[in-house]
């Protein structure tokens, strides 16, 4: 990659002065930076030079002063669930006296200073070590006359040996970063600006409370369907503790439940639709629902819908849909790709159909729904990606190849990986990380095995491990607007089977909304001393 190419590259990437550091094929980091004279600050051009520096032997805190500066910047990185591809460090021009590091641990006080960010990187006992005083003291030696030197006799003044313990986890650290980052080369430019983009969602998100509201909405629905007892899942789920375990996530989860949605039916429509069983309470229990998301979003809270069968999905995407009022995307994760029309399905089951009735790309292969007309195929299929898919129809597969509809089946699982699966489905979906997201997870996605109790259970799909996955990257983006966890059906299986559903369906839920397996660090909580007695005695 030569410095041209990346000039202009780069160009798009910032609006500001920066830094990206990566390293070179050698293993040496590499940083280019942004040259800025004040003179054309509001010149659009941006030059970056590439400047090379050996930093894997350098104990940063024992460079001379000007050096240290330099080094800070190095650190700056995003280092949330990296794998290869997002190991990179990046720095905007926040002078190093404001990027205060603890080995993968970021936290900047001045321009993010709502964002004190405190990770481990998994790989050691890395911790963030900065304590409150720390940083208002050096609050308050910033806003002095601040210089290199000053920086450097902190150090050499920790008498409790803060600085120095950050110093030598960071070193620790640094040397395992610095082993991962990919070079120039290997973030395929293309890619790159995606990964920018994630790291300052993710950066913006990490905290750990962030406020979370939550509308909880049942549909015991079931006639999208011919088994019996899916129109419990939203009962059996609530009576495992939903709400309770919902709630211990953390103190700023509120959660509203607004109950059951109920519908009346009118069994006139139903005459007029060929192939589509028991039509007339899709069509009204689905405008109920519609109603009710749209109302519970507006509230402010995100969506989650307890179904009942798939066939909901209609009502809950529309709602999602009116209540925002642009543009939203989907993320299918099901075994199946529910996109017949009543001519390609050969079960008549609209549970196999809410895609298809949701896109607008397919509203010419419908006929005129008596009914619905509440309902406006609104959502682009452009605007919809799959993930678990392995069971198929033929004219599913027609529609899928025909309008190149983003599609992750168990093939691309295999392939790439869930990480990346997920990755590449939400860039795809949301590359500028604006839309809302509606994420409508059908328990069947999962594998048989970890969720028996469902009307199509099919072998061979995610495990439990990966559902979860899914849904930690949705909460990362910070994004989800509604969410449908659908076709629990508790009249299946044993009483084993049905709790392994059901606990696997609250474990997803969990996961969208914020419960982390790592834990999670309780907000400006200190680790409590003893008060009396005073400590541990030694005993001699
Ligand atoms: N969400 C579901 N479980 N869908 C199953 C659909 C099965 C089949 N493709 C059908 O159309 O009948």
């Amino acid at each position: 990659m030569d410095e041209e190419n990346i000039n202009t590259s780069f160009i798009n990437l910032f609006d500001c002065d920066g830094w990206i550091i990566t390293k070179n094929g050698k293993g040496k980091i590499q940083a280019a930076f942004c040259e800025q004279d004040e003179t054309n600050i509001y010149e659009k051009t941006r030059h970056w030079k590439i400047q090379q520096t050996d930093h894997t032997k350098t104990d940063s805190f024992n460079l001379p002063p000007s050096e240290i500066g330099k080094t800070a910047r190095f650190f700056l990185r995003d280092i949330l669930d990296s794998d290869k591809k997002d190991n990179y460090f990046i720095c905007y021009d926040i002078p190093y006296v404001n990027v205060f590091v603890c080995g993968t641990v970021i936290s900047f006080f001045e321009r993010y200073r709502k964002y004190s960010v405190i990770i481990d990187d998994g790989t050691s006992s890395i911790k963030c070590i900065v304590q409150k005083e720390i940083l208002n003291f050096k609050k308050e030696f910033c806003s002095s006359d601040t210089n290199d030197h000053h920086f450097a006799e902190i150090f050499k003044e920790d008498k409790d040996n803060t600085f120095l313990q950050a110093a030598s986890i960071t070193r620790q650290a640094t040397r395992n970063l610095i082993s991962q980052v990919p070079t120039f080369e290997e973030l395929e430019l293309g890619d790159f600006r995606q990964h920018l983009q994630r790291c300052f969602r993710l950066i913006n998100c990490i905290h750990t409370e962030r406020e979370t509201k939550i509308g909880v909405l049942g549909v015991p629905f079931d006639k999208g369907q011919p088994r019996v007892g899916v129109a419990n899942g939203p009962d059996a789920i609530r009576k495992a503790g939903l709400i309770e375990q919902l709630a211990s996530i953390h103190r700023k989860v509120n959660i509203k439940d607004y109950g059951n949605v109920t519908y009346e039916v009118n069994k006139e429509i139903d005459k007029h639709v060929p192939n589509m069983r028991e039509y007339a309470h899709i069509a009204c229990c689905n405008h109920e629902l519609s109603k009710s998301v749209e109302g519970i979003i507006k509230e402010g809270r995100i969506c989650l819908t307890l179904g009942g069968d798939h066939s909901i999905g209609v009502g809950t995407v529309d709602g999602h849909i009116k209540a925002k009022n642009e543009e939203v995307c989907v993320l299918w994760v099901d075994a199946h790709a529910d996109l017949n029309t009543n001519k390609t399905s050969a079960s008549g089951n609209v549970h196999g159909m809410p895609m298809a009735l949701l896109a607008s790309e397919l509203s010419d292969y419908w006929p005129y729904l008596p009914g619905m007309d509440w309902q406006k195929p609104v959502i682009s299929i452009r605007n919809v990606a799959y993930i678990g898919l392995r069971s198929v129809d033929s004219y599913e597969r027609l529609v899928i190849d025909k309008l190149g509809i983003t599609a992750f089946g168990m093939e691309e699982i295999e392939n790439y990986g869930i990480a990346t699966v997920v990755n590449m489905a939400l860039n795809k979906l949301d590359p500028e990380g604006k839309r809302s997201i509606h994420v409508s997870f059908d328990i069947d996605s999962l594998d048989a095995l970890e969720a028996p109790s469902t009307g199509i259970p099919i072998r061979g799909g995610l495990t439990l491990r990966e559902g979860i996955h899914v849904m930690e990257s949705v909460y990362k983006t910070g994004r989800l607007g509604a969410m449908d966890l659908v076709e629990v059906n508790p009249s299946i299986g044993t009483e084993q089977d049905v709790k392994r559903t059901v606990d696997a369906a609250i474990h997803i839920i969990l996961s969208a909304f914020g419960y982390s397996r790592k834990g999670l660090i309780p907000k400006d909580a200190q680790l409590p001393l003893q008060t009396f007695p005073p400590t541990r005695q030694v005993i001699q």
